[in-house]
């Protein structure tokens, strides 16, 4: 089984990229999914949220308020440190769980899509490393365009991220996404047959 990490900035298109190889075959395992999940109503992660960071982050619901905890963590590198040592470890294990799966499954190419895999070195528990690269100001662009988030938020979480030539310096492979979406495609195609061509190896 080849074990690709898939990682890149915010807005940078990994979610994209990852659809069109899910659709080609690849198993994909998304860690932001898996970071909502393990914060999920009436999981121990919430219960530390919570007691870390009060009530507010709460919503009406009871589930977890992410634009109020958003707003506190991309603000204050203290307190971000704070939330991802109470999510990362329960994200690192889950995911995991999902790699023995899919090798039990005899899965031939695996995805693991991760923002953060540079800045957590993660890079050797892949084989390979497929960084998707926009330059900052098209992400920004696009995350505020499509998801409505405010230029400044997507500029601080970019902040809060490896710089774009440290996420560089680490990839075997790049995948960029500074043009259309049709271009995106046809440059997904190429990297699936890479992909597929090193998992026979
Ligand atoms: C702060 C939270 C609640 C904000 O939620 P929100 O729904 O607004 O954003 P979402 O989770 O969809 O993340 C969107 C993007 O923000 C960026 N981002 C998220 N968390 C982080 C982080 N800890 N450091 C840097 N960038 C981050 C990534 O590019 C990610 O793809 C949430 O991002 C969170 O719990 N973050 C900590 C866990 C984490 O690191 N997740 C990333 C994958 S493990
Ligand atoms: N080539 C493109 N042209 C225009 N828009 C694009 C292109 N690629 C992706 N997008 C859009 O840009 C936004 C960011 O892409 P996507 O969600 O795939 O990025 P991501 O890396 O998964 O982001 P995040 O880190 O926030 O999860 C999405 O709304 C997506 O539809």
């Amino acid at each position: 089984m080849l074990k690709v990490g898939l990682t890149g900035g915010i807005g940078s298109g990994k979610s994209a990229v990852s659809a069109e190889l899910s659709s080609c075959g690849a198993v994909v395992i998304d860690a932001d999914a898996l970071a909502r999940e393990v914060v999920e109503p009436g999981t121990p992660g919430l219960s530390e949220v919570v007691a870390e960071f009060g009530e507010r982050v709460l919503a009406e619901d009871g589930g977890l308020d992410r634009a109020a905890l958003g707003e506190i963590v991309f603000a204050d590198q203290e307190r971000l440190a704070k939330l991802n040592a109470i999510v990362h470890p329960r994200v690192g294990e889950r995911s995991g769980q999902l790699m023995e799966e899919a090798l039990a499954a005899g899965t031939e190419v695996v995805v693991y899509d991760v923002p953060l895999l540079v800045e957590n070195d993660l890079g050797s528990l892949y084989d390979l490393v497929v960084v998707v690269d926009a330059p900052d100001e098209v992400r920004v662009e696009r995350v505020f365009g499509d998801r409505g988030m405010p230029r400044e938020q997507v500029r601080a979480r970019i902040r809060a991220q490896a710089d774009r030539d440290t996420r560089l310096a680490a990839a075997d492979l790049v995948v960029d996404n500074s043009g259309s979406r049709d271009e995106l495609r046809a440059r997904v195609a190429e990297l699936w047959r890479e992909l597929s061509t090193r998992a026979q190896e």
